[in-house]
């Protein structure tokens, strides 16, 4: 079986993280949900690795994560060991999508997209920052995504048909 990395990218509020939990749900252990290093605990909602700064840097020095990266004053990795043959499924920015490229033959990039007024009221309905962080949210723009197989996945549809559509688009991924 061939090593697959599936890379799910797109905006704050897009749903991917509702499209993964679905996609668990039917692919259970066929599909590798990559697990990461945090330098802070997880909340409650994620199932990541905790580690301290100075172990993370040792690693990070060490070539020991296949991409590593710094948000908000935290450092999160992939090690290069979580990666397994079949499909590798990794939410990441689209910063990252170039290590994965550079470390990996068969690289595909799913970029979740909806338009803003849309994504807005999603956000707005998921409650879960206040309205100035939203505003500020949907107006970032972005620069064009650089990746070789990039697929555009809109997810304007309910989330019912939604799950259906990104089940299938994983399903077509692993039997290519
Ligand atoms: N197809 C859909 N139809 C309607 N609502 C949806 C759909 N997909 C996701 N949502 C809702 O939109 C909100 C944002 O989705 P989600 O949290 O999965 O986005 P995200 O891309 O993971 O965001 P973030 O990057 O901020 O974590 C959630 O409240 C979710 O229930």
């Amino acid at each position: 079986m061939d090593t697959k990395i599936v890379l799910i990218i797109g905006p704050s509020g897009a749903g991917k993280d509702t499209l993964i939990k679905e996609a668990k749900k039917e692919f259970k252990e066929k599909i590798n949900f990559v697990k990461r290093y945090i330098t802070r605990e997880s909340d409650v909602n994620e199932s990541n690795y905790y580690i301290d700064e100075y172990a993370f840097e040792i690693l990070r020095h060490n070539s020991y994560f296949a991409s590593s990266w710094n948000a908000h004053g935290n450092f999160y990795g992939i090690p290069k060991r979580f990666i397994k043959n079949g499909i590798n499924l990794i939410s990441i920015s689209r910063g990252r999508i170039k290590d994965f490229e550079n470390l990996y033959d068969k690289v595909y990039t799913i970029n979740i997209t909806l338009p803003k007024e849309i994504l807005k009221q999603r956000l707005l309905k998921r409650g879960r920052e206040n309205k100035e962080d939203i505003e500020k949210r949907v107006q970032r723009e972005y620069e064009k995504i650089e990746a070789k197989n990039l697929i555009e996945f809109d997810n304007l549809a309910s989330i019912e048909d939604s799950k259906k559509n990104f089940i299938s688009l994983l399903k077509r991924i692993e039997n290519e």
